[in-house]
């Protein structure tokens, strides 16, 4: 008797211990660990992961049975299941959400799917499956055991292929196609037989002589001008028999052209091969790339890709939002061609599971991706790259809130492989750790040919702003005027972190708020409304002031699109192009922006963070910041980090080749060393600095943080638990523990709950893992009286 351990999918109940389900005697080695299965629990049907197959149980009592098998294949690894159980421990979540997390985003739910038969013998040996199709949809649940074990079998006999029919494709997922059924020989001599005026059976003849055994996409044979009824003949006389392939989605928008590894310079050498030589040593080693903006970076990730590749080993290579950077994507294929898997939010789910089969199946050696493609059932790791590693889209905020940094640097130590961690601004955290000799510091101190960094000057808006109103200081605009004329080209970015429209009445002071958020209506002028970001409610753009009844009811803010009116305005000739989230929108305009801008076809390029990151053009020479300070309000000690980040990432985007590039950052804060230090680009001294800040303040990286957070639909409520909380973590920890709050969250009601958190920063306590388990447990209880408590492990965001 067979016994499955199954982690259940139950959002009240969750626990990380599996349960015990009987596997029928029909399925007797075919259920198989990492395979998906439904079964009974309490009184309805739930999902979960097969974790283990055991052959008795320590539950006494009679089993359930399981219900039914999803997957036909495991979709788990066991590195994945073995991560898994890593990962529910780091982020205090449970292994189901881990699980999860973990495949891509199609594969979540239940698909249909579709079964294909290898050949005519199948379908006949088989009725009860195929009733006389080579075609059938199959649906898993309705089918008996004994089919199901059938399936399996010959699923792993490659007697048949599954397709997953997911519910989002746009196009056929499976194509006509004909297969050659005759040798070259037995071609030569139908070729004989045929009629000289019959040109296309000749043709096709001719073409199974030269690919034997090979199948042909009815489509392709259609263009090569042969005929339906030719196809028809064929099929009767032997020569074709008529299939199915299975249409790959190919998410590369157009063919690159090949490049070659360019010669490197001295520092990118000694940093590729130190790099090279940890992967072939098969040391899980982690390296910090530091190295400017423009310094050649990237290049240093291809050549040691290319070397683990050369090693018969994978590569995985993590981006911070791929639609962001598709120049990086772009120069990846064109040096490794098909070996290439690309994974990021912009496929659609089918566009998605066909990359990930591809990774799972061993096709693809190299998989580019957004944060959760560290997932990616990628086998044989020789070498894990992150860019922009300080890049804050690194952490999940949602369950399981993961750093993805730490997930690499489990992968290295299960594959023995190095982990590069590359940025031109690293986190403090990153570099401190580099200090301490925990990881291995490589830096490329200069630019790429040696080219200056851009000259970077700083617009007080102070004293711009009590002149006369716009957004533009009158040095921006001359050294705008000045681009044009040399026909430059210019960036100019708007600072939105914490910036959006919204509407004030000017005589009563009036802003419209969510009814159910505390938190202003942001301004879509798309749509017409005012919408809520946090929960979705939208309302329509009242006329009049709804408090006074006013009509001088306007907007507040800068948005891109009045900063491109102005821009317009002050430049009639010149040719700009928008990019931000309203221009985006469209599957592939990101691309078609970055690409048209590329190609000179306009002057000036506007928009929001987006632009911020990766983008090489060489007629760059002028960068304009124009709300620099737009995040240092911000109760976030992070907040001079990210400031910083952000204007030396986008100073860099100027002055990249042959022509000197400025920069002009405007900002209300002149005198914040984190603008101030931005201008000179020093990054060694703003590490100095901020760790002065950061060890007086008592955070990272000198103190670890967790961050727990607690919501309920009562405000009293839920202060009152958070106090609960408190207390209990005060008879828990040493008195060196810094425990903050409660406090209400930045934004205390969303969605009609009220948040409430407690920060937590120390060294060392070894109470606090069992504390916080003990608070989730609690919180589990309770969460019928409508506390949910959530925990963050290292949270980014402190608000
Ligand atoms: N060894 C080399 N010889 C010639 N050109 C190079 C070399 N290495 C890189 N380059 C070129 O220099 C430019 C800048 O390199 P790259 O974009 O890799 O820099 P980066 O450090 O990744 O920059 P950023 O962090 O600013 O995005 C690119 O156009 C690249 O093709
Ligand atoms: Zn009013
Ligand atoms: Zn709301």
């Amino acid at each position: 008797m067979q016994i499955a351990q199954v982690i259940v999918d139950v959002p009240t109940r969750q626990t990380n211990n599996p349960y015990s389900y009987l596997i029928p005697d029909t399925l007797k080695d075919q259920v198989m660990v990492g395979m998906r299965v439904e079964v009974s629990f309490g009184n309805r049907k739930v999902t979960g992961f097969v974790v283990a197959v055991t052959n008795k149980s320590e539950f006494d009592g009679k089993l359930k049975p399981i219900d039914s098998l999803i997957d036909l294949a495991p979709v788990i690894n066991p590195e994945l299941l073995k991560l898994s159980s890593w990962l529910a421990d780091q982020t205090y979540s449970f292994k189901i959400s881990c699980l999860q997390t973990m495949l891509p985003g199609g594969m979540r739910t239940r698909n249909q799917k579709r079964l294909i038969a290898k050949d005519d013998v199948i379908v006949q040996q088989h009725p009860e499956i195929f009733h006389g199709h080579q075609e059938i949809d199959y649906n898993q649940k309705r089918a008996d055991d004994k089919t199901v074990a059938t399936v399996l079998k010959l699923q792993r006999a490659g007697q048949i292929q599954v397709v997953e029919n997911l519910t989002h494709h746009t196009h056929p997922m499976m194509l006509k196609a004909y297969r050659g059924e005759i040798s070259p020989a037995t071609a030569q001599s139908a070729l004989a037989k045929v009629r000289k005026n019959a040109t296309c059976q000749i043709k096709l003849l001719d073409l199974l002589m030269k690919h034997p055994n090979q199948t042909f996409l009815q489509s392709k044979l259609t263009a090569d001008g042969i005929t339906a009824t030719t196809l028809k003949t064929a099929q009767q006389r032997g020569w074709l028999k008529k299939t199915a392939v299975q249409r790959v989605r190919n998410p590369f928008l157009r063919p690159t052209k090949p490049t070659a590894p360019l010669q490197l310079n001295a520092d990118q050498k000694r940093a590729v091969d130190q790099i090279n030589t940890a992967t072939t040593q098969r040391a899980d080693q982690v390296f910090l790339l530091e190295g400017v903006t423009g310094s050649g970076k990237t290049e240093v990730y291809l050549q040691s890709i290319a070397h683990a590749l050369a090693l018969g080993r994978t590569a995985l290579m993590l981006v911070p939002e791929i639609t962001l950077t598709p120049q990086i994507v772009a120069r990846i294929r064109s040096r490794f061609g098909d070996q290439v898997a690309m994974l990021h939010s912009a496929l659609s789910n089918g566009e998605r599971h066909d990359e990930w089969q591809r990774i799972n199946s061993g096709q693809a050696k190299v998989v580019v991706g957004v944060r959760s493609a560290i997932f990616a059932p990628l086998k044989n790791i020789g070498l894990i790259i992150i860019d922009e590693e300080h890049d804050s889209s690194y952490k999940q905020s949602d369950n399981p809130r993961y750093q993805t940094r730490d997930v690499a640097k489990w992968r290295a130590g299960y594959h023995h492989c190095p982990v590069v961690l590359g940025s031109a601004t690293p986190s403090l955290e990153s570099r401190a750790r580099a200090m301490k000799g925990v990881y291995q510091l490589l830096t490329l101190p200069h630019r790429i040919n040696r080219q200056a960094l851009p000259h970077v000057s700083i617009v007080d808006m102070k004293e711009v702003a009590t002149k006369r109103q716009g957004i533009l200081s009158d040095q921006l605009i001359d050294a705008i005027s000045s681009r044009l004329k040399r026909r430059e080209q210019i960036i100019l970015l708007l600072n939105r972190r914490g910036y959006s429209s919204f509407l004030m009445c000017r005589d009563c002071g009036y802003v419209p708020k969510c009814p159910n958020c505390d938190i202003s209506l942001t301004v879509h002028k798309d749509t017409h409304t005012l919408n809520c970001h946090y929960c979705g409610h939208k309302e329509p753009i009242p006329m009049v002031c709804p408090n006074c009844h006013s009509n001088r009811i306007r907007f507040y803010g800068v948005g891109s699109q009045q900063l491109e009116e102005q821009v317009k305005q002050l430049f009639p000739t010149a040719r700009v192009l928008r990019m931000d989230v309203d221009t985006t929108r469209r599957k592939g305009a990101h691309e078609a922006i970055i690409n048209q801008f590329g190609a000179h076809q306009a002057d000036i390029l506007l928009g929001t963070q987006m632009i911020a990151k990766g983008l090489d053009f060489p007629e760059v020479t002028l960068v304009g910041v124009l709300n620099a300070d737009s995040a240092l309000q911000f109760p976030d000690f992070r907040s001079s980090e990210r400031t910083f980040q952000l204007l030396t990432q986008v100073s860099g985007r100027s002055g990249r080749a042959d022509k000197v590039g400025e920069v002009i950052i405007q900002t209300f804060n002149p005198d914040h060393y984190a603008i101030q230090l931005a201008q000179t680009q020093d990054y060694e001294r703003f590490y100095a600095t901020e760790m002065r800040v950061r060890h007086d303040g008592k955070y990272p990286p000198y103190y670890f943080t967790v961050k727990v957070t607690g919501s309920a639909a009562n405000e009293n409520q839920t202060a009152a638990e958070m106090f609960g909380i408190l207390n209990f973590l005060k008879d828990r920890l040493s008195s060196q523990a810094i425990i903050l709050g409660p406090t209400p969250k930045a934004i205390t009601r969303i969605n009609n709950r009220y948040y409430y958190q407690i920060i937590i920063k120390y060294r060392k306590e070894p109470q606090l893992r069992s504390a916080l388990d003990q608070i989730l447990m609690d919180s589990q209880k309770k969460q019928r009286a409508g506390l949910q408590v959530a925990i963050d492990n290292e949270p980014l965001d402190f608000m």
